[in-house]
């Protein structure tokens, strides 16, 4: 089984990302997974922080002259900042002058839950988990996890649709979002420069007020067969662990696959997706990589409301995944918290904070989106080596195109 876990803090030594169950001989491209961890720190509107930080990647295991062996990975994601904060992190509890105690709680932050859940005395105990800078290994693990599927010729990539009130006004081809990922700048991650202005300036709005922005990202997978993930257990449909690993990212607070949020208010008419059938362009091969159709029956769609997924089945649409953030939750200007210690009134703490994520969650949603499809690959084409499991993964091509 194809898992993964992470830990580290935000102003610890590193963060630590482990990647367990990857067939051996995969070829691991360094360069590749530093520029995941490029595109990730990258988008207009983030904060002091990723001026210090410049993620890499050092592997520890599971790779051997550049592949993988089928042991797990371990990777180590230096931090930066830690060597600002060594002299103040490891001092005693409760000593508030001199840890960098976060003594209000920020509403829309884990800072009181976690306090009471931990009996803590301060927030900083808290949110130096709770952070999104966590994302970083979930991104150096997804990174992997994209090589695996690259290597049978399904591609995972993201784009921007909306930022607080400015959206993309239309739908994007996967050739334009494929297209996006491969850019040397990274403003708002959306395939047009007009909506992209209008998003830029939502984040400019927010700079001038001491506000805040949320958005929306959308995640394409691209290439991947029908009949990955199963409607015969409710913890193996592909829909519900998509939903479940994009909304453990931090500030996602709603999940849409397909057309799912519109769906609701139309009629079964117009959301389902009629099926045809074109027995000469369909039947007869694939072509691999980005940007290249994939087709791997005769049968078609008309459009693609359902996300590439009935049933919790993928059905070799393309997999449409967006996911909704909450604007972010540290203020330049803070709402109204207590006082820890007096619980008299106070506002919220405030040192730094990254005014708009949108285009760095897409990428760390990439990273889960990525992890879940390659988990369920693995389930389903099994395999201790990559030459294996490409052996069943085209065997089972080929039963499907012949149906
Ligand atoms: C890439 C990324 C960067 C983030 N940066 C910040 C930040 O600088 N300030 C902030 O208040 N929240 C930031 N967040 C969101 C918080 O981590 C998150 O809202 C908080 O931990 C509470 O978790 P929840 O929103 O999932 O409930 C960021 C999220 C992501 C995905
Ligand atoms: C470090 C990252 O994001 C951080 C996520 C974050 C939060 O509260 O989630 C708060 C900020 O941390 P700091 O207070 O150190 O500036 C962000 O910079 C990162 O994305 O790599």
């Amino acid at each position: 089984m194809l898992r993964f876990s992470t830990a580290g803090e935000s102003h610890g030594e590193s963060l630590v990302a482990m990647v367990s169950g990857m067939p051996a001989g995969v070829a691991v491209d360094q360069e590749f997974v530093d520029r995941e961890l490029w595109r990730r720190q990258k988008g207009y509107g983030r904060g002091g922080r990723m001026r210090i930080e410049k993620d890499t990647a050092h592997i520890l295991s599971g790779v051997r002259h550049g592949k993988t062996i089928g042991s797990p990975i371990a990777m180590v994601l230096a931090n930066n900042d830690w060597k600002n904060w060594t002299e103040i992190l490891p001092v005693e509890a409760g000593d508030a002058t001199k840890h960098k105690a976060v003594a209000s709680p920020r509403p829309g932050h884990a800072d009181l839950a976690g306090s009471l859940k931990y009996d803590f005395p301060d927030a900083r105990y808290v949110l130096e988990r709770a952070s999104a800078r966590e994302s970083a290994a979930r991104v150096a693990a997804g990174a992997i996890a994209k090589l695996l599927l690259r290597a049978l010729g399904v591609e995972v990539a993201s784009h921007v649709i909306r930022v607080g009130k400015a959206e993309l006004g239309r739908a994007a081809t996967w050739e334009e979002i494929a297209a996006l990922q491969l850019k040397e700048e990274v403003l708002l991650n959306c395939v047009d420069a007009e909506a992209e202005a209008a998003m830029k300036a939502e984040v400019d709005a927010v700079l001038r007020t001491g506000d805040t922005v949320g958005g929306v990202f959308e995640v394409v997978v691209h290439g991947l067969p029908p009949g990955v993930g199963t409607h015969a257990n409710w913890d193996e449909r592909m829909d519900g662990l998509l939903a479940q690993a994009v909304m453990s990212l931090q500030a996602v607070k709603a999940v849409e696959l397909g057309r799912g949020v519109t769906a609701a208010e139309s009629v079964g008419s117009a959301v389902h997706d009629a099926i045809g059938y074109e027995k000469e362009q369909g039947v007869g091969g694939r072509e691999q990589g980005v940007g290249k159709a994939v087709r791997f029956t005769g049968f078609t769609r008309e459009q693609n409301n359902a996300g590439g997924i009935e049933g919790g089945i993928s059905n070799g649409e393309d997999v449409v995944v967006r996911g909704y953030l909450k604007p972010i939750s540290t203020l330049r200007r803070p709402l109204g918290s207590v006082s820890f210690e007096t619980r008299e009134p106070v506002k919220a703490a405030y040192e730094r904070s990254d005014v708009c994520v949108v285009p760095a969650a897409g990428v760390a949603a990439e990273a889960m989106v990525a992890l879940t499809v390659a988990r369920l690959v693995v389930e389903k084409f099994g395999g201790d080596s990559l030459r294996e499991m490409q052996r069943n993964f085209n065997g089972y091509c080929e039963q499907i195109r012949a149906y």
